[in-house]
């Protein structure tokens, strides 16, 4: 009897036991399953987020500068209105700051509308009267440039208008389209160096040179077309006209001194990041030197002799878009003007003047533009 209730007492014992743990397997069980639950309900946005981890990646890095990898409407505001107050305090204004905060906008733009206005890779920064309007209307047939018509010369009488502005002069570009500018007074311009450099320095710098001879006379002619009542060219160009010592003071004389130019730009942009066009050869022969162009641009050659051609009337090359559909489009007038007879003498002793600083100016540009 004592034996049966000892027994009896160790089974209800075992039993009350086996119940516990089952009551605990149980809700270990309905725990994990609550728990799986819960993670299969938030499972569609985890894959999201796995499938654009790149650009996640990507976008927190570029949003770095905000403290946070959210992209809103208001971070592209953010950026925009950071760029024009960075731009106000310009002489504190570190390239690298500005630049990747501008490429954030830029992406974020893209991201948005597709289509944005970019600043530019590549600026033709001069001669001026030495070919840079018919380069960029070349440049312009590439399916892959855009720019904007005029001169915008920011660098030199807008700067204080900010990037900002300089930006909303831009024609809205796809992201593999290059943005390129033309002012030809940013080459002579002292301190305008530094402003592009302070942009990016990986700006593209082409230079259009032509014989600056006969370039200081086509300014003159230009010069003569808008105010009749100018002194002559040999009155203006030599201090004495007896001594027929050269005015150097003259700026149609100064835009002349190229290497000087020149040696101003390499301070802050080495000579690979420049390429120098010849303002006779864009004449003479206007598709081998946009394949030089292209090719420094690293387009792909889509501007051929197809584009051109030689118009015997106007003397110049004329182009058209599309080899098969377009009409062919000359320069305006005032490209190919008639220059004033200079006197040989006058020529030569200009060009004795000149000899030097051209000969430093191939040396620097590796390049042998051959004028007398
Ligand atoms: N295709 C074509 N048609 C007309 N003119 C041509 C062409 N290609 C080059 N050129 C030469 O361009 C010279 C004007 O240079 P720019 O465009 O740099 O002048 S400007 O600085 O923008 O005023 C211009 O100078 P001038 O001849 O003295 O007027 C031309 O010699």
């Amino acid at each position: 009897m004592l034996l049966n209730d000892g027994c009896f007492r160790k089974c209800r014992c075992i039993r009350s036991r086996l119940k516990v743990f089952l009551f605990a397997m149980s809700v270990s069980v309905l725990l994990s399953v609550t728990g799986l639950l819960m993670l299969a309900s938030v499972h569609p946005s985890r894959t999201f987020a796995k499938s654009v981890d790149t650009d996640d990646a990507v976008f927190s890095a570029r949003s770095s500068f905000e403290g946070n990898g959210d992209v809103t409407i208001d971070n592209i505001h953010a950026t925009d209105r950071h760029i024009t107050d960075t731009d106000n305090t310009k002489d504190d204004l570190v390239l690298d700051d500005f630049k990747n905060e501008y490429h954030i906008s830029r992406d974020i733009d893209f991201q948005v509308r597709n289509k944005t206005k970019r600043l530019p890779h590549a600026l033709i920064i001069g001669v001026k009267k030495a070919g840079t309007r018919a380069l960029l209307e070349y440049l312009r047939l590439h399916p892959d440039v855009r720019a904007p018509g005029p001169e915008t010369h920011f660098f030199d009488k807008h700067y204080d208008k900010g990037l900002k502005w300089y930006r909303s002069l831009m024609p809205e570009t796809y992201k593999d389209q290059l943005t390129i500018e033309k002012t030809p007074s940013y080459f002579v311009t002292k301190g305008i160096p530094e402003r592009v450099y302070r942009m990016s320095k990986k700006t593209k710098l082409i230079v259009v040179f032509r014989d600056p001879v006969t370039r200081a006379i086509s300014d003159y002619a230009q010069l003569a077309s808008r105010n009749p009542s100018v002194k002559s060219f040999d009155e203006m160009v030599f201090i004495n006209n007896e001594t027929r010592v050269i005015d150097t003071s003259w700026t149609l004389v100064k835009i002349g001194l190229y290497a000087l130019h020149l040696s101003r730009w390499l301070e802050y942009f080495p000579l690979n990041q420049m390429l120098f066009v010849s303002g006779e050869d864009l004449i003479r022969a206007p598709a081998s030197e946009m394949r030089r162009v292209q090719q420094f641009l690293e387009l792909k050659q889509h501007i051929t002799s197809d584009n051109f051609t030689y118009n015997y009337t106007k003397g110049f090359p004329c182009y058209k878009k599309d080899s098969s559909k377009s009409s062919w489009h000359c320069l305006n007038e005032e490209k190919g003007r008639q220059h004033p007879h200079i006197e040989p003498s006058v020529r030569q002793r200009l060009q004795d003047f000149y000899r030097p600083f051209n000969h430093r100016l191939f040396s620097m540009a590796g390049r042998d533009f051959n004028w007398s």
